[in-house]
Formats: C-alpha cells, structure tokens, sequence
C-alpha cells in the first residue's frame, strides 16, 4: 500500500457520495451528517492508518473533494438548470440564500437579480423565480405545483401536525373547505363585531395620546389590535363551535392551525403605506367623510364598496410592499419536467414568484412601478395595469384564505382613523422617508423600526370631538 492509498481512497469516496447526494437528496441531518463522519474514519481503520492525525487528513480530502465536486457540478453545464441565468455563489451552494434570508433582503435582492438577469433568475443550485405572468397560472393555478420541501420546516416537529400552510392534495382541499366556510361573508360579519370592539379599544387610547399630544409608534399599535382581534376571533370560533361544525373542527385541529390565525405582520405592512401616512390624505380622507358622515357609522363594512379611492390606495400598498414579499416556491414534483412561459424547468426545480419583483416590473404596471400612485387604479382604461399581474394574495387553490377578511380589516381601521384624526409623520419620519426600507421579507414581512406618528404640538388633530367609547 503506498502512503497516498488513503487520500486517493478519500477522493473516491467523496465523489461517490456526491453521486449518491445528487440522486438521493438527503431528508434530515442526522443521517447523512452521521455518514459524512463516519465514512473518513471507517477508511482510515480499513487502510490500518489509525491515527487522529489520519483520521483529520482523510476527513479534510473526503470533504474537500464533496464539496468541490458538488461546486463544480452545480457550475457545469450539465446542470438541469445551467441554462438559467443567475449569481455564481447562489448556483454553487445554498449558503448563499441562508445568509440572503438572514439579511431580510430577499424580496430586494431578488428584484435587483430580475432586474439584471429578466424573467428567469437562478436563485440557488435547484431553485428558480420567474416573474413572467404567465408563471402565475402555470405554478399557482390549477394544474400547478405543490408546496414542497420548503415548507417542511414549518411542519410541527414532535406531532407532525400540518396546518393549512404545509398541507397538500387532498389533505389541503379537505381542510381548505373548512377554512372557507369559516371565512365566509356570514362569518365575516360577527368578526367585524369583534375587530369592532378591539378599533374602538385603540381609538380610545389614540385619543389619551392625543390629549397629551405625544408621539406613538403606531406600527407597534397596528401589530396590537391585529393581535387583540386574531386572539380574540380564534376563540370566539372555539366559543361557538358547537353550533359550528366548521370552526370547530379548525381548532380541534390543533394549536398550529390557531398559530397561523394569529400571524400578525401580514396586514400590518399594508397598514402602513395607508394614505394617513404619506402626503395623499386629502381624497382619501373626504371620500371617508361622505360615505361615513356619521362617526359612529365607520364601522359598517357595508359601505366600504363606495370606498373607490381608500381601496386603490391599498391595492398600491399591496402592491409596492406585498406583506408576503417572496413567498415561498412551490416545487416540480420527481418526473414531472414542465414548461413554465416558454422555458424548460426541470423536476424537483424549486421555482419561487416573488409578488415584490412583479409588481414592480415596469411590464405589468407603468408608468413609473416604483411610485406610490393610487390613481393607476383608478383610470377606465386598464393601461399600465395588468392584473394578472397583481398577486398579494398568491394565486390558485392554496392563495390567502383569509383575504376577505384582510380587506375588511384594513378599510375599517383606515375609515376609522381618518374619520377621527388628523395624522402627521412622527418627528424625523418623513425626511428619512426610509422606514419601509426597513422592512425584512422573513416570509411575511417583519417591521424593522418604530414609525412615528404624529410630532408635539401638531399631534393627531381630533377632526371630531372625542366621544365617550360606548
Ligand atoms: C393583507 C393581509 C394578507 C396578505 C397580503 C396575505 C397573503 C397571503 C399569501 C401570499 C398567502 C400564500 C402563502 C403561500 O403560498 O405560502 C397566504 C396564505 C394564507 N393566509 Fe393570508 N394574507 C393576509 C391576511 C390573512 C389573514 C387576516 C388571515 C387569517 C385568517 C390569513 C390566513 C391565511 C392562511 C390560513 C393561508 C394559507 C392558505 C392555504 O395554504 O390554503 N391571511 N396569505
């Protein structure tokens, strides 16, 4: 045996797990981190060789050569996916949309790459976006794709409860029936009752800040009232579930499924960009004047159809800050090689349609997609609007089951707050004019500082005279 047995040994090792990695890509850590220790010593022992140093010197070749085969591969243009273009680093190994993740900047970086690269960008070894809109159908739509191994994470780890989010096939039409009935216009009605009680609750807080003509973070008390109303909806069902099958069996399915109920950040966003907080309250504001001249009268969804402006101004909320800015990918199941707007994709591709990077291509809505300018709703003609195009709530079976009632809570809350008061941007808010850059895509959309409402002495100016909250 020559002393370089072992290290040619190693090599061979290494890039025969390669060819097993590539074809059976490992499911959990545990097992192939245990076969990645165990095979270096294993070789050592078999060469007679024992020895730490030994051991540390096949290890190092048998990883060295994994990783830079897996590299290369992934470089080549054997790749199923070489025909895609996309960033070195993010073709050569995941790590690279770990630390993306980790930044929150995905839903940026993501914009920037089709920016640079078009409609199809390689986002990692095995993963794809494409922001043509003919992707929306054909990844979303019926004939899709499933959610794949990205959301296994999200799966209960000990019970392995399923919520809607990570359910699939039929599992996922079962209990999407449920969740439908559950949000059905009937239903909506008594959770505006409750979103009632909680606005009100806000509005009387809102009106001791004002009497002191303090200044608030009033991101801070959105992402309250939505927690007080989701809490409270969640067991509102679990109070009337007896007499409802529907809500019943949506929380008898466990806790997760109470959990995603009470996911808060993704309608605070939207919240955010309401016209009270940016220049463009003089229409919005005297359309909810005329339609609710009565205070007390805000709060009837009824009438938020004759709210034409208030809700163009949240569709371009939506649309520039989507609070699900990337989502998650949905992925092409073993054998099943599509065409996806004209390109070739191959199985087990991972493909994302980040709403971020859509809505802010200069294809579907111009002029000028990074402009905040609600009127581009507004117009007769559809120019410089695609619709098809417009996905804040995803598309297809597995979109927003909640967005009716995501719609209701926004045009309520916005009608309330702009019937009452007067807001102004917090002192130092408006020159930055930076905090939505500080927004992290962690899935949904995390907030990343204080916005400021309000600055003293020119504080929430009551429109209306404060009234006892009843
Ligand atoms: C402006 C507010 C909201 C936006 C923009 C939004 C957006 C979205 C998006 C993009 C998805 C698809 C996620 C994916 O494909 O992985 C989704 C799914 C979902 N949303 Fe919302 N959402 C909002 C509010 C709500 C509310 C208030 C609820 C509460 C009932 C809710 C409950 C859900 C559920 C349960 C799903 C999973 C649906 C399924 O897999 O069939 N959402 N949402």
């Amino acid at each position: 045996m020559t002393p370089q047995a072992p290290a040619a040994a190693a090599v061979v090792l290494g890039l025969l797990n390669h060819v097993y990695f590539n074809r059976c890509e490992p499911q959990s850590i545990n097992v192939s981190f245990l076969a990645i220790i165990i095979q270096p010593v294993a070789l050592t022992l078999a060469f007679n060789a024992f020895s730490v140093a030994k051991v540390l010197t096949t290890t190092f070749i048998f990883l060295a050569t994994l990783a830079l085969s897996i590299g290369v591969y992934h470089l080549s243009p054997w790749h199923p996916l070489a025909h895609i273009p996309g960033p070195t680093l993010a073709k050569i190994s995941k790590w690279w949309s770990v630390r993306l993740v980790l930044s929150g900047d995905q839903h940026r970086v993501f914009k920037a790459l089709h920016d640079h690269y078009g409609d199809f960008v390689r986002v990692g070894p095995n993963e794809i976006s494409v922001i043509h809109v003919d992707a929306i159908k054909s990844v979303f739509g019926r004939g899709g794709f499933p959610k794949g191994q990205y959301y296994e994470p999200r799966v209960d780890p000990i019970h392995g409860t399923r919520s809607l989010l990570t359910s699939r096939g039929d599992a996922h039409a079962n209990r999407r029936r449920i969740w439908n009935r559950g949000m059905s216009s009937q239903s909506l009605l008594a959770f505006e009752l409750i979103l009632e009680k909680h606005l009100k609750q806000m509005l009387e807080h809102f009106d001791k800040f004002a009497s002191t003509r303090s200044e608030i973070d009033i991101a801070a008390w959105f992402s309250y009232l939505m927690f007080d109303f989701m809490g409270d909806m969640a067991f509102e069902m679990l109070r009337d579930g007896k007499d409802n099958e529907g809500y019943w069996t949506l929380i008898k399915d466990g806790a997760k499924t109470i959990a995603v109920l009470s996911q808060l950040p993704w309608l605070a966003p939207a919240l955010y960009k309401i016209p009270m907080l940016t220049r463009n309250t003089k229409r919005a504001q005297a359309e909810v004047d005329a339609v609710y001249p009565d205070p007390d009268s805000v709060f009837d969804s009824l009438k938020h159809g004759e709210l034409p402006y208030l809700t163009a101004c949240f569709n371009e909320a939506l649309r520039l800050y989507p609070p699900v800015p990337t989502g998650g990918p949905r992925q092409i199941p073993p054998g099943a090689a599509t065409v996806i707007a004209q390109k070739m994709i191959p199985e087990n591709t991972q493909v994302y349609v980040p709403a971020y990077a859509v809505h802010r291509n200069p294809r579907h809505f111009f002029p000028d997609p990074d402009k905040f300018d609600p009127d581009r709703w507004l117009g007769s003609s559809n120019e410089g609007l695609h619709h098809r195009a417009f996905i804040p709530f995803s598309y297809g079976a597995a979109n927003c089951v909640g967005k009716g009632l995501a719609w209701c809570e926004m045009r309520m809350v916005a009608s309330a707050l702009l019937k009452r008061y007067e807001l102004r941007f917090g002192a130092g808010m408006e020159e930055n004019g930076s905090w939505v850059d500080t927004l992290d895509d962690v899935f949904v959309t995390s907030v990343g500082g204080k916005l400021l409402a309000g600055v003293p002495g020119d504080y929430m100016n009551q429109k209306t005279v404060v009234r006892e909250m009843p």
